[in-house]
This record gives structure tokens, sequence and C-alpha cells, in this order.
């Protein structure tokens, strides 16, 4: 067995660049993409994101030049563990009550990324190629000897606590939390913990691939920037020894045992690839006059719907940032969205709540839900003095899609009780006699 780790991950910037990497010399082919004979009898396989038909500027797939083809695999029987990831939701009828949930907590057991996801909430059928799931996940061992891949959607990882060193068939990616890491549609990978736990959320699109927003006029910069994207470069690992493999496909777990690791892609080129950001390279951008923008000008990554502007997601963070707005009531407003909101805490405190919502916890408020600041937050921020104020030491994200959500029954049975008093008696306005 050999395990090809120089000590760090190496990786090269930009976000959806023709990237073209071999971890041994000689291995990409030059010039074609599927020569006659691949150097050292490797084989070719072409991974596609989208449709070969799809426009140029949306296409996206990678040759992968591999120590044995995927197409060698005995078949998949359904997998019985990760009990909680991809139940299914609930199908009774849902009540439009605002949600919230505390962090999951750490299993008791020795656990690994795949038993330890725990799917909070999802919307629409992955088989119709839209809409997004949210999973939490707590674990407290490495993957070893299994490798998990989602036929259903690419995997964004938001990291809450500790760290994870994804091995993919794409190349290596330590993420941290602050940072974030996707998995696109159907690389497979397994995920170490360099730290011993992790816990965090993943959000899985099924709809079209995550990209950056257009910025109208905010101009050619800002808010993610594609060069603080980082993409691994090549990596494998040559092991001949038992590896299952689990899948997620049309909603339920498979899976099945190769004789080797399939994390063995030796070179590859394209522009379908993981990456990682740190979220600390967003550059927030907000009012310096008055009033409270619209939180689209959060906006890190977005997935369009055939509505245009509107998303089947937008991935949304509230970064640190100075509030400086005049005569404005400064945190979020009230409001009632036709979008869904689902809500996840990274670190710190959120403006809105001002408690109960807890790092690693999750809100949900579905359509035409009303909400906004709980009592509290709105007293504070009514009788604030508005002097320039940093919000600092937090990160929040918002996974916002036209789809309303539907919570797993695990997910219902586990929220907390009596959300809707946070919104409890806000004293009535008193109009002039
Ligand atoms: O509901 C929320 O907390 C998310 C949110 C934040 C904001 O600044 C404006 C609107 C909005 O939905
Ligand atoms: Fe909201």
């Amino acid at each position: 067995m050999t395990d090809h780790h120089p000590r760090t991950p190496a990786y090269i910037p930009g976000f959806g660049n023709h990237v073209s990497t071999e971890a041994v010399p000689g291995a990409l082919p030059i010039g074609r993409n599927s020569p006659q004979r691949p150097a050292f009898g490797l084989y070719t396989e072409q991974l596609s994101g989208t449709a070969f038909t799809a426009p140029r500027h949306e296409n996206r797939r990678s040759w992968l030049y591999r120590m044995r083809p995927t197409a060698e695999h005995p078949a998949y029987q359904r997998y019985d563990g990760a009990k909680l990831l991809a139940p299914g939701t609930d199908d009774t009828p849902l009540a439009p009550n605002r949600l919230r949930w505390d962090p999951l907590a750490m299993p008791a057991t020795p656990t690994d990324l795949i038993d330890g996801m725990v799917t909070m909430m999802a919307n629409r059928d992955p088989a119709e190629l839209e809409g997004v799931a949210l999973h939490v996940y707590a674990a407290n061992r490495d993957m070893d000897a299994r490798v998990f891949m989602d036929a259903d959607g690419e995997l964004l990882f938001i990291p809450q606590a500790g760290r994870l060193e994804l091995l993919t068939e794409l190349g290596r990616i330590e993420v941290a939390p602050g940072q974030i890491a996707l998995i696109p549609r159907g690389v497979r990978f397994k995920a170490m913990l360099p730290d011993g736990t992790a816990s965090g959320y993943v959000a899985e699109n099924h709809g079209v691939l995550f990209r950056l927003p257009d910025l109208g006029p905010i101009g050619a910069n800002g808010l993610a920037n594609p060069r603080d994207f980082e993409t691994p470069v090549a990596w494998y690992e040559d092991k001949d020894e038992e590896t299952q493999v689990v899948q997620k496909f049309l909603g339920s777990l498979w899976t099945t045992t190769l004789d080797h690791s399939p994390l063995d892609v030796v070179a590859w080129h394209g522009n379908l690839a993981p990456w990682r950001y740190d979220l600390s390279r967003f550059n927030t951008i907000n009012t310096v006059s008055f009033d409270h923008p619209d939180p689209s000008i959060f906006t890190l990554l977005t997935s369009p719907s055939d509505v245009p502007g509107r998303a089947n997601a937008d991935f949304v963070i509230f970064p640190p940032r100075w509030m400086v707005a005049e005569d404005t009531f400064r945190p979020p407003w009230f409001h009632r969205n036709v979008m869904s909101e689902a809500m996840g805490l990274i670190t710190g405190a959120y403006d809105a709540k001002a408690e109960g919502f807890r790092p690693g916890g999750i809100s949900l408020h579905n359509l035409m839900a009303g909400h906004g600041p709980d009592v509290a937050s709105w007293q504070g921020a009514s009788n604030a003095e508005l002097k320039p104020h940093k919000i600092d030491g937090t990160m929040a994200f918002m996974l916002e899609s036209c789809w309303p959500y539907r919570p797993t029954l695990y997910a219902l049975e586990h929220s907390q009780l009596d959300y809707d008093a946070v919104w409890a008696d806000f004293p009535k306005a008193a109009l002039p006699r």
C-alpha cells in the first residue's frame, strides 16, 4: 500500500477554472482527452456536471485518469446504516409554523461522517434535479476503508466545530470552521477528523450547480471573489484493500464493496472539481447611508431556477461588518418572504435573535411565515444609540430556496418547544387620539 501524502495539500486558485493536474509526471495526456493507451495503463473517465450539450459558459466536466475504471463494481444493495440520513421527509400536512433546533449532540459511540449525518429538511425530489436539502453532522471517527458519494447533488460542507480533511477523487481538501468546501455530484470522498471530532452543516444541491452571483451595479469585484476559491491538485491512494462505497441515489442509501480504494485518480483536467473557500475573504457590502438592504446583498453562491431571479438556492452569509446606517432600525426587519429561509449559525450571535439561536442550531422560516427580530433584539435596536458599531465574532448563513422546505420526521420531533414565544408580547402601537 502506498499513501501519496505530501504533508500539506496544495491548491490552485480560481472558481470554475480549467485545471490540469497530475500527481505522477506524465500521467496526464497532452493534446487529447482519450488516447488509445493512456500512460501507465491508466483508465480514462469523463465525469459530467452538466449535460454534454449545455451552453459553453455553463458546461462543467472533468477528465479523470485512474488506476481502475469506476465501472468495475459489484451490484449495489440497500445500506442500512445512517438511519437519519435521507429518510425522506414527513408527508403529513406541514403546519406553517416557524421552527428552530438546538445543535446536534456528539454521538456516544464511534461514528463516522456518513453515519453521523442527519437530514433536517429538504424540498423537491432529487430525481427532479431541483431543490436542496440541509443536513447536520456530528462525527467522532475517521471514515476508515469507506467512501461516500452523492448522485443526488453537490455537497456544500459548512463546518461548525472541528476540521475536516476531505480526501476526494480529485484531491485533498482541509476545511476548518470559518471555511466551506464543495464536493461535486458523484465525486467519491472520505472524511478524516484531524481534531478527533467534527460537527457542522451540509447543504445538498439537487439543482443546477452553485455559481457566483452576478454583481450588477456592484461592478466587477466584490462579495466572493473568484480567486479566493481553492481547488486541490491531483492526489491518489494506491490501496488494494476492501473499501465500502456508500452512495446516495434518488433519496436512498446504497452500498457496494470494492477490492481497492476508488480514490485512485492520478491525474485530471477540467472545470468540475471540489473547492474550498475561506469566509473571511468575503468582501461584505452594505449600506453606508440608511435602511437595511435585502439579504441578497450577502449572496456567496447561487443555484438559479428556471424562473429568472428566483433561486433554487442562494447560499448567503452574515459576516462580521460595520453597522453605520443612520435613522435606521439596523437588524433584519419584520418580513414575510415568498422564498423559504433555512438558517444556521457557525459562531457568535445573530443580530436578530438575542438568544436561542445557538452555534450549530438551525431555524426554518418557510414561505410567508412572519418573522424578524425577537422581542429582545427589537427592543435593543429600537433604543440603541446609532453610532458606528461593529458586529464582530459572528458568522451565520442562510440557505434560501424558492421551494418550501419539509422537515424530516426526526426534525419535527426534535424542534425547540415554543419558538413562537420569541415574538410574543410586542407592545401595541399607540395611535394619536
Ligand atoms: O430572517 C432572517 O434573519 C434572514 C434575513 C436577514 C436580513 O438581514 C434580512 C432579511 C432576512 O430574511
Ligand atoms: Fe428572513
